[in-house]
């Protein structure tokens, strides 16, 4: 058995993404939600993630982008991020162990908080945005 290893490259960030967004595709509450909004756009979307990621844990900067407007618009709710954060958790502690690791996970976390709070207030003011 190969030994894990930490999040070091961009193939490694490739990796995570592929096999994160395979799962979610096929799960039934999140799978249709982004099919819905991403279409035929998959490998674009797959693409913008691997920026993403390579920006956040590796410090190399491909990714400028304002996640939040992209989610405030989203049928989510808690129970959404929920289920995000689980079949992320699990991807990456499945393939991956380390510092950058665990930094993944906890980025992940925040954002998910913050999106969740941004849409709630969204929804409270019934459409108006901040
Ligand atoms: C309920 C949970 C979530 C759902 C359903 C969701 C769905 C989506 C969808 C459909 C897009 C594509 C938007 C578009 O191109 O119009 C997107 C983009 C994105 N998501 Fe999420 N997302 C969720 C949670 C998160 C979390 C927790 C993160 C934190 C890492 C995240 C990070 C991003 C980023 C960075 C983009 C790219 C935005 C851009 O185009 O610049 N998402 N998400």
């Amino acid at each position: 058995m190969t030994q894990k290893q930490d999040i070091l490259t961009l193939d490694d960030i490739k990796q995570l993404v592929d096999s994160f967004y395979t799962r979610v595709r096929a799960d039934e509450l999140l799978g249709p939600i982004f099919e819905e909004r991403i279409k035929e756009n998959w490998e674009r979307h797959l693409n913008i993630m691997y920026n993403f990621w390579q920006t956040v844990l590796l410090g190399e900067r491909t990714y400028q982008g304002s996640p939040g407007m992209k989610h405030i618009t989203l049928p989510v709710g808690e129970e959404h991020f929920e289920r995000w954060l689980s079949i992320f958790y699990k991807t990456v502690d499945e393939l991956f162990t380390g510092e950058k690791a665990a930094e993944a996970k906890w980025r992940a976390e925040r954002m998910a908080e913050m999106f969740s709070d941004k849409i709630a207030h969204f929804k409270k003011n019934r459409g108006a945005i901040l």
